[in-house]
């Protein structure tokens, strides 16, 4: 394994500024998704922070009156006007109010966060689920899901964000309106001293987002390191062959790579940063002199001078704030790339639109016609010229030596690939041409490599049939077909009894008793075509023997295909079919094949001497 390794999406190429600009354009999706996952609240959001981003200037407002009337009466001796008291009631009031509101509006902020964090998990599920296996096993595809899953929670700052831009150009909008009418260079000065530090965040957001991005492969090769070395799969061979310092010494280089490039950005940050900042500084206190210095020349009284100070700092401090923000939200928005990027991957497996249904009852069966297979990114065809016909009543064992393409057949008759060449029909039609989830209905199958959902033992059958309300007994029924009802007796809450050592209260089962709960999943599933990869491999003896008479019984009438190494299992089949160098090489009944002497024979005769 290379450190780094060197599958990496295309990279964000050197042109930080168009970058950026193109970066922006991701701008109207998300706030389409932002709305979708909560309209109400979004417009709630969006009227408090109208309120909250006026008050300010209405608060210096008030406080111009509350000041000048009392320079009136302390330099000049006047008398306070009737409505002085009321003035500075409503300055406490506002403030009261601007301090609700502003509690107001983190709660519609915190709102909205929940509601879009689940939303976008949700869509990402659906969309994980649409890809095709041939998607899984792209890295590219990995990285790609990672960084959006990450991006699904991560994202959160980024609402607020938007919120406080919307809220932030207004504030900015209202006092620089003020400033413009007393002097229009009061706003330029503030300007120009604002927008180098705009242009270096946004830099820095850039160089930063092109960092994460070349990290990805790394992070996600630490994340594995990290879960290999601490779970229960990985404990007994990583303390037995004394793997930890392996893993950690691989981890460290790897996050020590990380730690010097974060480390040589936030640096170089730092520093031009605040170098940016000095100039902002500056901006702010000419402006400042520049109302001193007219107020000092009698242009303005002191409610003025106090005002236009206030408008100064008030517009200076939130157009800063919005340049941050904006290009907080531009790198915010820049993540949100690969986001989008996934939500738009389509699969290449695709139902076709209006594919027609598969049929109710199967007439003529399957037929693999001339058909060829790779696997994406390898030219090595695992299926060459393949034929196979599967008829209804019929039970086909598929045998061959390891890794001769077996599970791949199941792989293609399944639609969760699509040949190369050739093609596979079903009642004289091309496979393609079905739709899909209707075709994966009539086919139940069990992999090798079954899953072991960690939920309770009803749920690990149940999930053989999940389109369809079962109804009382079928559970049990299915259970019993496999012999997953043995396993259940001995389970101390019964088919309520949580499975697996994830969760609370979970039982582990051996490897056999899995299996016999996974084969239960495609006897609920009643479907037309039965697909058993291995089912036995884990099971002893006994179990086995049991597990194939009662398929044997459960199949009669149904079309059955079984993958097998143990040639007891293999001789209960009608047909049994050998499969070598991606191509069909012998069929017959275990009698006829023996008969003939070829591949099968030799086979069957190596495994038989080692029982001898
Ligand atoms: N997803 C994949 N991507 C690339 N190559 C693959 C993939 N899956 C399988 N292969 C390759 O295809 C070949 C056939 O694999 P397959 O799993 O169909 O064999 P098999 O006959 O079922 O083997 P076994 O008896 O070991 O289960 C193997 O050489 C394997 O390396």
């Amino acid at each position: 394994m290379t450190l780094i390794a060197d599958h990496v999406d295309e990279q964000p190429k050197e042109s930080p500024w168009r970058e950026r600009v193109r970066a922006l354009r991701n701008m109207p999706p998300v706030l389409k998704i932002l709305w979708d996952s909560g309209p109400g609240v979004v417009s709630a959001g969006l009227i408090l922070r109208v309120i909250v981003a006026t008050l300010p200037f209405a608060l210096a407002k008030v406080a111009q009156y509350i000041i000048q009337d009392i320079a009136d009466k302390v330099a000049r001796h006047q008398d306070l006007p009737a409505n002085f008291w009321y003035l500075v009631g409503t300055e406490v009031g506002l403030n009261v109010l601007l301090g609700l509101l502003t509690r107001a509006v983190d709660y519609s902020d915190s709102l909205l966060a929940n509601r879009y964090t689940q939303y976008v998990s949700v869509r990402v599920m659906e969309q994980a689920a649409r890809l095709d296996l041939t998607t899984y096993e792209n890295p590219i595809f990995y990285d790609r899901l990672e960084r959006a899953r990450v991006q699904a929670t991560d994202r959160l700052a980024m609402i607020q964000q938007l919120g406080r831009l919307f809220q932030q150009v207004i504030t900015t909008l209202a006092f620089s309106a003020a400033l413009a009418v007393a002097s229009p260079w009061l706003v330029l000065l503030l300007a120009l001293g604002v927008l180098p530090s705009f242009l270096g965040e946004t830099h820095y957001a850039f160089l930063g987002y092109a960092k994460n991005f070349r990290q990805t492969t790394a992070k996600r090769q630490m994340d594995y390191l990290r879960t290999v070395a601490g779970s229960r799969e990985g404990a007994k061979e990583v303390k037995l062959f004394g793997l930890n310092k392996f893993f950690t010494d691989r981890f460290q280089a790897l996050a020590h790579a990380i730690y010097v490039e974060d480390t040589a950005l936030a640096s170089s940050k730092l520093i031009v940063g605040g170098l940016l900042g000095i100039i902002g500084t500056l901006g702010y206190y000419g402006a400042y002199v520049y109302v001193i210095y007219r107020t000092l020349n009698g242009r303005y009284d002191i409610g003025e001078f106090t005002f236009l100070t206030t408008s100064i700092q008030q517009a200076s401090s939130n157009l800063q704030q919005v340049f941050s923000t904006a290009s907080g939200i531009a790198d915010q928005a820049l993540f949100l790339t690969d986001l989008l990027a996934f939500f738009e991957m389509e699969p290449t497996v695709k139902s076709k639109p209006n594919g027609l249904p598969a049929p109710e009852v199967i007439h003529q069966g399957f037929e693999f016609r001339n058909v060829s297979f790779s696997y994406a990114g390898s030219d090595r065809k695992i299926l060459s010229n393949f034929n196979l016909k599967l008829s209804p009543g019929e039970r086909i064992a598929l045998i061959g030596e390891n890794g001769q393409g077996k599970t791949t057949v199941v792989k293609l008759i399944t639609r969760l690939y699509d040949p190369t060449e050739g093609q596979i029909l079903l009642d004289g039609i091309d496979l393609r041409e079905y739709d899909l989830a209707d075709l994966h209905r009539q086919i139940g199958v069990i992999f090798q490599d079954f899953m072991r959902f960690e939920m309770t033992a009803k749920e690990n059958i149940a999930v053989g049939r999940v389109e369809k309300n079962y109804e009382d007994g079928e559970i049990e029924i299915a259970a019993h077909k496999s012999l997953a009802d043995t396993v259940v007796a001995k389970l101390g809450g019964g088919y309520d009894q949580m499975l697996g050592r994830r969760f609370e209260g979970g039982v582990e089962l051996s490897g056999g008793e899995w299996q016999k709960i996974a084969l239960a999943r495609a006897y609920l599933r009643d479907a037309q075509l039965l697909i058993l990869d291995e089912p036995t491999a884990a099971l002893d003896a006994k179990s086995e023997l049991e597990v194939f008479e009662r398929f044997a019984e459960l199949t009669q009438g149904k079309m059955a295909l079984l993958i097998s190494h143990r040639f007891s299992t293999v001789r209960m089949a009608d047909r049994i079919v050998v499969l070598s160098g991606g191509k069909l090489v012998e069929q017959g009944n275990h009698k006829s094949l023996m008969e003939e002497g070829g591949l099968y024979a030799s086979m069957f005769e190596m495994q038989a001497a080692s029982y001898r």
